[in-house]
């Protein structure tokens, strides 16, 4: 049975990841493709981002980072597609693994050589890596999981040039080449991409992949790593605090929490209340996303932000029968919680 293609698309939080996977599988006519996704935090709210139509199998992977604490569901996943595949189960060509922005790209790669079973039924295309013009120079400097991201790639896209001065991206696609030189780059407009530079790529480069990481293919690289992302206060728990690309710990101070309610958002409120927020916790506010339950609106509203830019768009209808409401997912450092949960009941009806 021929190999099934597989690619890793990367990139920082709310770099662009979803949006360009959204126009790729709407762009896709005739293309079966296996969709593995992967969030931080514990609700989904991609899934409701993406299209589904038929051509797509979308399969979650919530709860933990696909490069460290379900580093073994994303094997058993792979597996169980490929079998499914092989029974005729399951009809798709090829496999698009959405990781979090926080992961390290690397252990997610290393699924496709360590495991007989996988390196048998798949072949790793490459690794696509998003890097946001507006904040890329800020996660990079800040941020080991964004340098590991673009150390990577075989394809580099830089969004949000819209946003940004030309010498700033001049700048940026300078400093990416430096870090590397072998992946090409482009500019993409909200995901807009050929599709032929996307997949089939056969970027994968075991050898320049090894350059990176010496230690890529050794046993036990990245899968003993059981952090949570959502667990507090465990800086020590490796008990060191060395460099060591094998303790990622891009959980340290990254920390996620969501709000939920049945009952509707007063709009103008709402509004108000994240525009103040925006303003003081901005920076330290790293993604945030949701699905919105608007009075007076028979859709639901996808709302999502990057530290102070956020912005919300008309999705589908509420189905008859749906329970109505709105979940939202905040990603950040040292965030308060509380006044953010409490702030957003106020904006309730
Ligand atoms: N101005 C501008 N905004 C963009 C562009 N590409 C994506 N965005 C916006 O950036 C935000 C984040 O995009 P996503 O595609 O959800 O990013 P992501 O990488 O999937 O985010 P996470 O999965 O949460 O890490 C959304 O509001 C997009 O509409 C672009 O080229 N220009």
């Amino acid at each position: 049975m021929a190999l099934i293609p597989a690619t890793i698309l990367t990139g920082f939080l709310g770099s662009g990841k979803t949006t360009l996977l959204k126009r790729v599988l709407s762009e896709a006519h005739g293309q079966k493709i296996a969709v593995i996704e992967n969030e931080f935090g514990e609700e989904n709210i991609d899934n409701d981002i993406l299209v589904a139509d038929t051509n797509e199998q979308v399969i979650q992977m919530s709860n933990g980072c696909v490069c460290c604490t379900i580093r073994e569901d994303l094997r058993s996943t792979l597996s169980d597609l490929a079998a499914k595949k092989r029974k005729g189960e399951l009809d798709f060509e090829r496999v698009v693994i959405e990781t979090t922005g926080l992961a390290d790209p690397g252990p997610v790669a290393q699924t496709f050589f360590m495991d007989d079973e996988i390196a048998e039924a798949y072949l790793l295309d490459s690794i696509l890596t998003l890097v946001d013009a507006k904040h890329g120079e800020q996660q990079l400097d800040t941020r080991q999981e964004a340098r590991r991201q673009v150390g990577f790639a075989d394809q580099i896209f830089v969004s949000k040039t819209d946003l940004c001065e030309p010498a700033a991206v001049d700048a940026l696609a300078h400093r990416i080449k430096h870090m590397n030189p072998r992946a090409p780059q482009r500019r993409v407009h909200f995901g807009e991409v050929p599709i032929a530079e996307v997949f089939d790529l056969k970027g994968f480069n075991l050898n320049a992949k090894l350059e990176i990481d010496p230690a890529f293919l050794e046993e036990g690289h990245g899968g003993h790593d059981h952090h949570d992302h959502d667990h507090h206060d465990h800086d020590h728990e490796h008990g060191e605090h060395c460099d060591h690309p094998h303790h990622h710990h891009h959980d340290d101070d990254v920390k996620s929490f969501v709000f939920r309610s049945d009952k509707a958002f007063h709009p103008a409120r709402l509004e108000d209340f994240l525009g103040a927020i925006v303003q003081v916790y901005g920076p330290k506010m790293l993604r945030y996303k949701g699905v919105l339950f608007m009075k007076g609106s028979d859709r639901k509203v996808i709302f999502q932000g990057v530290h102070q830019l956020m912005g919300s768009d008309l999705g589908p209808k509420w189905a008859p029968g749906e329970k109505k409401g709105s979940k939202m997912v905040f990603i950040g450092i040292d965030l308060p919680r509380d006044v953010l949960l409490q702030g957003l009941e106020q904006c309730l009806v």
